[in-house]
């Protein structure tokens, strides 16, 4: 019942010719399933990137966003703006917004609320860090991003936002949690959900993210409560990348 959602974050990687490659493979080899698939290129390549994904099945997300509409922002970019591109998911919370730029939890709440109110469906980066898990605390750390964010939401809002659990340890690391850890804590955001909605927690929509790649991917997404994947690295590389798609089938 929950739809399938493969992510691709391509940090600050890609090219104009990767967006063609992607768009021209995507448009000659079909998705086995329903699903939605994502890609989300640095902001120069998001206009040729909505052109060349016209025949395929492929979305366009947003790496961050700022949370006002316009003004005195230099180096910033709207919500309004990207959804003029086509953009229809963006990231909040990713541990490198939250470690390289600082964004807290309220930070983070404030990009995500952005997204909702133009209509972009959000998607809430979580995670723990070895230290934190090493201490015991992935449950509590993981909880408390997601508690923030989902208590200061309207019901409806809610509906709306999509969950990445990524373990700061396993991205980029090529250390991927183990389908069972990832599973364990997935497992526990939407137990907590439930604790709000039932009817809520069975339709969230979570992702996993860390080191997911075309060899990994089929054991990790066929964890009951893992829908999909936030994949970095094996984004860029068109086969891995549909080869991971092709493993949610
Ligand atoms: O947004 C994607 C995640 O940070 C995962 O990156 P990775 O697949 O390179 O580990």
């Amino acid at each position: 019942m929950r739809t399938p959602l493969i992510a691709g974050n391509w940090k600050m990687n890609g090219s104009a010719s990767l967006v063609e490659e992607f768009g021209r493979r995507f448009a000659d080899e079909p998705l086995p399933t329903s699903m939605d698939v994502v890609i989300l290129p640095p902001f120069p390549y998001l206009d040729a990137a909505r052109r060349a994904f016209e025949g395929a099945p492929l979305r366009l997300g947003a790496q961050t966003l700022n949370p006002l509409h316009s003004g005195a922002r230099t180096g910033e970019v709207s919500g309004r703006m990207l959804k003029e591109f086509g953009v229809e998911y963006a990231l909040a919370g990713h541990s490198e917004r939250r470690q390289l730029y600082r964004e807290d939890d309220e930070a983070v709440l404030d990009r995500l609320l952005a997204a909702l109110n133009v209509d972009i469906t959000p998607i809430l980066c979580v995670g723990e860090t070895l230290e934190e898990r090493d201490a015991g605390r992935t449950m509590e750390v993981v909880l408390r991003q997601v508690g923030y964010v989902m208590a200061r939401l309207e019901p409806d809002q809610r509906e709306r936002v999509v969950i990445a659990y990524e373990p700061v340890w396993a991205i980029g690391t090529g250390r991927t949690a183990t389908p069972e850890q990832a599973q364990e804590v997935m497992a526990g955001i939407r137990q907590y959900q439930a604790g709000y909605d039932r009817e809520l927690a069975a339709s969230l929509r979570l992702l996993y993210g860390g080191s997911m790649n075309a060899d990994n991917a089929a054991e990790l997404l066929a964890q009951p409560d893992i829908d999909g994947g936030l994949v970095g690295g094996a984004s860029l590389k068109v086969d891995d990348f549909l080869a991971i798609c092709q493993s949610a089938g």
